[in-house]
């Protein structure tokens, strides 16, 4: 499956101008509050007529407004969840479910109804009414009835927004199974770096109606010019891993391996060689010239400075190679100078907190 998509489109004082291609999985369209994520899904959705695009899934031209052919939304077969779930709440789970399947081909068997069911865990809400479900629960159904119409292409824009944390992390197990355990390839729209870290397979990173870096998604949000975007909290680096088999020598601990470089993190349940991503803000990186004694850290690292970014806000972001891995730490400006920083130099890291998202 391969999604190709260029347009061009203005609102009022807004210009779109966006291009970019994806294939199976998650590709999530990230930026902030008004850079054009939803305007874009519009247009995908085909909501939208743009000034101008064209838009080929599969080799199958699903606009080209370079010779006027338009097909209209419900002609695309693309399922859509937005961030409410938009549930009919006089008709229960089941019927919910099952109205997606009057959009889905003729052939379609009962059993993809069941596998969506087990895919989803819903089984026990299908007699239900809406009223009575979760703010999670009720997105699972949004999501079953977009499945249920046999959808190409899955487009899901913020579906966790409006969820609080907890709800959130519950969802989110049943998102990775659906990239995992299905070919739908998704187009993901969301501001927040911890979703985008866990799910995504690449990064279409909007700014301003531009698409200002695209690719594998742990390069993508690594990127320091991504830092206005991410915000200066969270800006920082994504590493892709896997839990080792060896636990070490305290069993409260887990051990993760990137590459050549071991972190150790409280104890995760998760089997052997599992792939996680750590995301590890820049804030909580500090830098030492020589190596550190007696700290608290877990994870004290030998680097070499790769590269001193400009002073923002009397703050320098540092990017430290670690073995194969690129590390961001945030000093400030005052301590770069009184540690004479540069690059090229031999380097200690002191990592305080790792994030690890699935
Ligand atoms: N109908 C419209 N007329 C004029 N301007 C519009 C219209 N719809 C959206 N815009 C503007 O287009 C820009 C992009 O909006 P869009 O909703 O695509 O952004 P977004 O990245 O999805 O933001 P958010 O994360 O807040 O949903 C915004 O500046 C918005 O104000």
């Amino acid at each position: 499956m391969t999604l190709e998509v260029q347009t061009t489109h203005r609102l009022g004082g807004f210009s779109l101008d966006a291009a970019f291609s994806s294939d199976r999985g998650v590709t999530a369209l990230f930026g902030k509050s008004g850079s054009g994520k939803t305007t874009l899904i519009n247009i995908i959705a085909g909501l939208l007529s743009p000034d101008s695009g064209r838009i080929v899934l599969d080799g199958d031209i699903i606009m080209d407004s370079g010779n006027r052919s338009f097909t209209p939304p419900h002609q695309r077969r693309f399922g859509s969840v937005f961030q409410e779930a938009r549930l009919f709440p006089h008709l229960s789970v089941r019927h919910n479910l099952t109205y997606g399947r009057w959009f889905a081909p003729a052939n379609q068997t009962g059993q993809d109804f069941d596998r969506i069911v087990d895919l989803l865990g819903i089984e026990a809400l299908l007699e239900r009414a809406p009223t009575n479900l979760s703010g999670g629960e009720k997105q699972r159904i949004a999501i079953g009835r977009a499945l249920l119409s046999s959808p190409r292409l899955l487009l899901m824009d913020e579906p966790l927004a409006a969820l609080d944390e907890a709800r959130k992390a519950e969802i989110l197990p049943y998102l990775e199974r659906l990239r995992d355990e299905t070919d739908i390839p998704i187009v993901y729209v969301s501001h927040s770096v911890a979703e985008v870290t866990r799910l995504a397979n690449r990064v279409v990173a909007l700014e301003d109606g531009r698409v200002s870096a695209s690719g594998d998604a742990a390069t993508v949000l690594s990127l320091s010019a991504l830092t206005s975007m991410i915000g200066r909290r969270e800006a920082g680096c994504v590493i892709e891993a896997n839990i080792e088999p060896d636990a070490g020598d305290d069993p409260r601990l887990t051990v993760i391996r990137a590459g050549e470089t071991l972190f150790r993190v409280p104890k995760v349940s998760l089997p052997a060689g599992h792939a996680i991503r750590l995301h590890i803000a820049a804030r909580d990186v500090l830098l030492a010239i020589s190596a550190p004694q007696g700290l608290s850290a877990l994870n004290i690292f030998e680097g070499r400075i790769l590269e001193i970014g400009a002073e923002a806000q009397g703050a320098i972001d540092v990017r430290v190679d670690c073995g194969g891995n690129t590390i961001v730490s945030r000093v400030t400006a005052h301590s770069a100078e009184r540690l004479a920083l540069q690059a090229g130099m031999p380097i200690h890291v002191v990592i305080k907190s790792v994030a690890l998202e699935q």
